[in-house]
């Protein structure tokens, strides 16, 4: 009785530290996008996956991390821009953020976005830890979609920082009409290309690539179809990260009823303990990440 009490406790504990770092993402996001202009100019220092970092990853980076690590119920942060996890707090719950998704689209002022995911569990987590997950798009309009409670939704940010709910319970559409996929094609395995041209021979569905995951990604919500940032023969890890990218995306995908993949499981099961460990990515509509993985074996 003591064991569901505390449960329970917990529980309600977690869905207000939920509530609170949505609230945060929501209300920075407005910020972050108006630092931009004048952050288009590398910085200094790599990351620690050795990319060159923009002035505008460090400081997204630098304000999430003192909001979403001032918050109640929040133990750890970490980010794609910093080597180490931070302790924040004595928190149960775990956040791990992608500051700005896609940042070298800066320079050419196309789409990015900022990915947050909320663990259950400590630093590096488990893609089966995960409570909640989302991302905000820098998008001619600025829209946040949160996975949380088994459902999708999607808010617009307006730039007084208050957030609306503007679609509830958002699914992939059953016929998918895109696909964009990352890399350069000449490193592409032979069977991923073989797998890309059978999809580009479909006449109900065009190329649409951004060069920023998650404006390639929430065309596949939109539209449905497919993406992918595939392994590549140079590297075989692909590009993305699991805990910042594949994990939170493949949260959201598949609480919208689609499928992810890291070309033989989902991407909530890829088994990775390193913070910046990388994964290849496949999310779609079910049948076609199915195919993909078919065309991989
Ligand atoms: O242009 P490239 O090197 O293929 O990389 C594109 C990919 O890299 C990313 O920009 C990586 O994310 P970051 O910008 O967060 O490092 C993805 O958004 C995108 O899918
Ligand atoms: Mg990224
Ligand atoms: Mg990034």
């Amino acid at each position: 009785m003591a064991t569901t009490d505390i449960n329970t406790a917990d529980t309600a504990r977690d869905v207000r530290t939920i509530d609170r770092v949505v609230d945060v993402i929501a209300s920075t996001a407005p910020e972050i996008r108006t630092g931009l202009p004048g952050r288009r100019v590398t910085a200094e220092d790599e990351n620690p996956s050795g990319e060159t970092q923009m002035a505008a990853d460090v400081f997204a980076d630098d304000l999430l991390c003192e909001r979403i690590g001032a918050l109640e119920g929040v133990g750890e942060y970490a980010s794609e821009e910093r080597p180490e996890s931070v302790d924040v707090g004595t928190g149960r719950l775990s956040v791990a953020v992608d500051p700005l998704d896609g940042s070298s689209n800066l320079k050419p002022n196309n789409t990015m976005g900022t990915i947050f995911a909320v663990y259950e569990a400590p630093l590096p987590a488990h893609g089966r830890d995960l409570v909640a997950a989302g991302y905000v798009l820098y998008g001619p309009v600025m829209t946040m979609v949160v996975a949380r409670n088994g459902t999708v939704d999607e808010y617009v940010i307006h730039d007084d920082a208050s957030h609306e709910l503007v679609r509830e319970d958002v699914t992939l559409p059953d016929e998918g009409s895109v696909y964009g996929f990352g890399g350069r094609v000449p490193d592409w395995t032979d069977d991923f290309e073989t797998f890309a041209r059978e999809v580009e021979q479909d006449a109900s569905r065009k190329l649409r690539y951004g060069g920023s995951m998650i404006g390639d990604v929430n065309q596949i919500l939109t539209y449905g179809g497919i993406f992918a940032y595939p392994t590549l023969e140079s590297a075989p890890e692909g590009k993305l990260r699991v805990q910042f990218e594949g994990y939170p995306i493949g949260y959201v995908i598949e609480t919208a009823g689609g499928a992810t993949s890291d070309g033989t499981k989902s991407l909530l099961d890829v088994d990775k303990d390193d913070l910046h460990a990388r994964t290849p990515m496949y999310v779609g509509n079910t049948d076609l990440v199915a195919k993909l993985e078919a065309a991989l074996d």
